[in-house]
């Protein structure tokens, strides 16, 4: 089982750290290899995503990703920023469907922003569609515009766009993964306005034909974006595309008491998958020790169970964390009054220690 560890940028290695230690206090023999990824890998190596490091992602049987971004790249031309890292390696691994779970511990119940009785319990996946959409649309950059009230100016342009293979795919994960759990997915897009999201309603419509056991609700973006402020525990799968479900899981990491809590899968059609924390760099905390390292350390549960199909030792690391949560250890992201504040370090050594 070899695993590429990827840790990058900002709190990216602090993280990494911790999760790192986590694997290797399972009693497994797992072989880890790391390598440099973003504004690590443009320092070292010219490009954020070196040759070297796309080919051990590649061979590996599975990439540990911590997060990529500095802003002292922010000036560099596009091709180079550390952000085409974790793009590029979604792109040419195939990593279509991301999972993003936001579950409330109890514990936390206090550290949301919403009111207790708004989240306690709260247990919802967001499948964010991870390789279309406008993110990667072709064609895409700056021009002289050559129509219209601003012809002659210059303009920016994207290009949202969906194949139907594309919207099939992703809808196929969303009902299956709703099988397995509450029976109801919401498909969310903004059919109001765009015809790339008519489109995807229409198809993910289409797909659901298969499921007649799982009940298909539609709603546009704007009212979802409420609604998980609102009522969260309504939501039992969230289907969308990668931009929206990018603003969305951000949205819904809050309901779970900070961003730091939130993990992720992104996988391809065999389950081969990178896991990395939903979050970024966070420049503003890198190299204070305070990061919250759960986030990264969930996604390596995640990695056991998806993709290597060990089930009991994510549960064990799943296990340990709501342990150390009931212990009242807590990073500065997440603390309360009445809890105890820890750093990145002492919130993995309580994780390893709290291991069965
Ligand atoms: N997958 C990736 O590698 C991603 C990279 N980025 C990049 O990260 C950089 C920073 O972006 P931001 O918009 O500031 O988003 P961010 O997610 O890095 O940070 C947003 C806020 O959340 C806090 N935060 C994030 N992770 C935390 C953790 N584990 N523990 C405690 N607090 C945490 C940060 O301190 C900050 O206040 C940018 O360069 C951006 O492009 C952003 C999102 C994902
Ligand atoms: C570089 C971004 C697309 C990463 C991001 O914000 C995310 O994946 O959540
Ligand atoms: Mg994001």
């Amino acid at each position: 089982m070899k695993i590429a560890i990827l840790p990058g940028d900002g709190i990216g290695p602090e993280i990494m750290a911790q999760a790192v230690r986590v694997l290797n206090s399972l009693g497994e023999k797992f072989e880890l290899e790391s390598a440099d990824v973003g504004g690590a890998g443009y320092a070292a190596h010219g490009h954020p995503l070196p040759p070297a490091t796309l080919a051990l992602a590649k061979e590996a049987d599975a990439v540990l990703f911590g997060a990529v971004g500095d802003y002292k790249y922010d000036s560099l031309e596009r091709s180079l920023r550390p952000e085409q890292a974790i793009l590029g390696l979604r792109k040419e691994l195939g990593l279509f469907a991301n999972l993003r779970p936001a579950i409330l511990y109890p514990e936390l119940a206090g550290a949301s922003t919403l009111k207790p009785e708004v989240v306690s319990g709260l247990d919802i996946l967001i499948i964010r569609e991870l390789t279309g959409d406008i993110y990667f649309g072709k064609p895409r950059g700056v021009r002289e515009c050559p129509d219209g009230p601003f012809k002659g100016e210059r303009e920016g342009f994207d290009t949202m766009r969906y194949a139907e293979s594309e919207i099939r795919r992703i809808a196929h994960v969303a009902f299956q993964a709703a099988q397995k759990r509450g029976k109801r997915v919401t498909s969310v897009d903004k059919a109001n306005v765009l015809e790339t999201f008519q489109f995807w309603r229409d198809i993910v419509t289409d797909v659901h034909k298969d499921y007649q056991d799982v009940e298909l609700e539609h709603m546009y973006v704007d009212n979802a974006a409420m609604q998980l402020v609102r009522a969260p525990k309504k939501f039992d799968v969230i289907v969308t595309g990668n931009m929206f479900g990018d603003i969305l899981s951000d949205c819904a990491a809050m309901l779970t008491g900070s961003i730091g809590m939130l993990p992720s899968a992104s996988l391809d059609a065999s389950n081969k998958g990178l896991y990395e924390p939903s979050h970024g760099s966070a420049p503003d905390i890198a190299g204070k020790g305070v990061a919250n390292p759960l986030a990264t350390i969930l996604s390596a549960a995640m990695m056991l169970r998806f993709s290597f199909g060990k089930t009991e030792q994510a549960n064990r690391i799943e296990s340990a964390v709501k342990q150390v949560l009931a212990q009242g250890l807590r990073t500065p992201d997440i603390y309360e009054a009445g809890t105890t504040k820890v750093g990145t370090e002492e919130m993995g050594s309580a994780v390893v220690n709290a291991l069965k």
